[in-house]
């Protein structure tokens, strides 16, 4: 159902769906959603560019029975009609009567439904039920078994087949049985009725807003991570093993998350995730897991589709890129660092594991442009992985030696990630020769974060 800026999906109760984890269905429903309206922006709004990153929330309602979906639904709609009511009245009360929004506020407050229609007929000769429906009620899609003519015989004559298309209906009211029985597809989904609704109950309306908080002072860890990019890296053309237009394509939606939410201290990326770090005493959002996971995730995909032309310059987005996110609280700085250890170690290991399996497969052992002494031809990949399997560090190192690549003169942001947090600028005041520092800018860096250098460096990041 969609109503004034908000959405709800409705997914089926027997759903397997991303085996029902709450926060990859929020996360990467949110994120495909963003991607889809930046890509969809130009076909809308031809004229206007789009300035800055939009970025959603959103939530998981679970609804035990299909009556509770449908007072569910029903207080969504009952929220787009008054929310959709109350904004007729106060942008006519700005456009004709010149009234402030804080003056139209003390006219609109507490009133009903009713004073408003009269408000908007007598002082504006708006019949407010003659308003557009989607903006009054608000739409539903669902899918519905259509019958098509998909082609016509020798004859002439039409063959159709039935068809389950996507359609876009408004009804005045969700909760009325006419709305359902008009669409069994619907039911068929959904399952049956097992009693009627008249009025939505508050606990139920209650229990549609509640959600538990992250623990309090605690870090808070938010992991983002591509839906799917095998196969996005595959379509478009990524270079195997790092690519590093994509990388830093990450690295600069990070940076712009980093500037954007105050209470993050320090990102960590490599391949398709992000790691970011919000200080232990951080209310965003009340802590609620929901907000804080999903306007991240949404804000972080939304930036990456609008600057994949800064990195990819003619390769056209095939498919929309979208993202899943978590939330996890660690209690300690030492934990925390265990975390990042761990992120650290595991990027170390799949890009010297990616490199050897590249250099194995690619024909006459050609790494990054560099021809090397093995001119063999590669092996498939099944080959290349059952080579690679058990082989320790050393081992990998010295593989790539025999194909002329010294491991450890990659780039750094290959083998350690990147790091994004806020830093002093340093310059050297020329008339005094001393160093000085400036304001404070984020900034991305290829460095060790098991080590503890940074963080001696670096106190600010981590205090608590
Ligand atoms: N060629 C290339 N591929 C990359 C690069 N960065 C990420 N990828 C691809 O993205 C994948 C990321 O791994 P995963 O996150 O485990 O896999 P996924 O396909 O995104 O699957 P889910 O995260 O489970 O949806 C890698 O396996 C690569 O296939 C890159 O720089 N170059
Ligand atoms: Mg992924
Ligand atoms: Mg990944």
């Amino acid at each position: 159902m969609i109503g004034l800026f908000f959405l709800s999906f409705v997914f089926k109760k027997d759903t397997k769906f991303y085996k029902r984890r709450g926060s990859k269905l929020l996360s990467l429903m949110v994120s495909l959603f963003t991607s889809k309206y930046v890509e969809k922006w130009k076909e809308f709004f031809p004229q206007k560019e789009l300035r800055y990153p939009p970025s959603f929330h959103s939530r998981v309602i679970s609804c035990a029975s299909l009556e509770v979906l449908r007072s569910y639904l029903s207080w969504r709609q009952t929220d787009c009609h008054d929310k959709n009511q109350y904004d007729t009245c106060l942008s006519e009360l700005s456009r004709n009567k010149k009234m402030s929004e804080g003056e139209s506020n003390d006219i609109l407050k507490e009133t009903q439904k009713q004073p408003k229609y009269d408000l908007l007929f007598n002082e504006f000769e708006i019949k407010y039920k003659e308003c557009p429906d989607v903006a009054r009620q608000g739409s539903f899609l669902l899918r519905q078994k259509v019958e098509e003519i998909v082609k016509y015989d020798i004859n002439g004559t039409p063959v159709k087949r039935k068809r389950i298309k996507v359609i876009q209906l408004h009804s005045k009211n969700v909760t009325s049985r006419s709305f359902w029985s008009t669409h069994p597809y619907l039911l068929e989904e959904l399952g049956k009725f097992e009693g009627d609704i008249c009025k939505i109950k508050p606990e139920l309306k209650r229990s549609f807003q509640f959600e538990n908080k992250l623990l309090p002072s605690t870090w808070i860890v938010i992991r983002i991570d591509g839906c799917h990019f095998h196969k996005f890296s595959e379509v478009h053309n990524f270079v195997k093993p790092n690519d590093t237009r994509a990388l830093n394509l990450m690295n600069s939606c990070a940076m712009a998350v980093v500037e954007a939410f105050n209470d993050i201290v320090f990102a960590y990326g490599m391949s398709d995730e992000y790691s970011f770090i919000l200080k232990k005493d951080s209310q965003l959002y009340g802590r609620r897991p929901s907000e804080v996971v999903s306007v991240i995730t949404s804000f972080f995909t939304s930036l990456y589709v609008m600057k994949w032309k800064e990195f990819f310059f003619l390769t056209k987005l095939e498919f929309s890129p979208y993202f899943d996110g978590r939330a996890i609280c660690y209690p300690s700085n030492k934990i925390l660092l265990d975390y990042l250890t761990w992120r650290q170690i595991d990027c170390k290991i799949n890009d010297m594991y990616n490199t050897c399996f590249s250099v194995l497969v690619k024909s006459g052992g050609c790494l990054n442009g560099t021809l090397t002494q093995d001119k063999k031809p590669g092996m498939t990949k099944t080959e290349a992985h059952k080579y690679l399997k058990g082989t320790q560090t050393r081992e990998k190192i010295k593989l790539l030696k025999r194909f002329g690549i010294d491991y450890s003169k990659l780039p750094l942001m290959f083998r350690l990630g990147s790091s994004v947090f806020w830093d002093e600028e340093r310059t050297t005041n020329k008339m005094k020769g001393v160093l000085e520092m400036s304001d404070k800018k984020v900034v991305v860096d290829y460095i060790n974060i098991i080590d503890k250098t940074l963080w001696n460096e670096h106190p600010h990041i981590l205090m608590d």
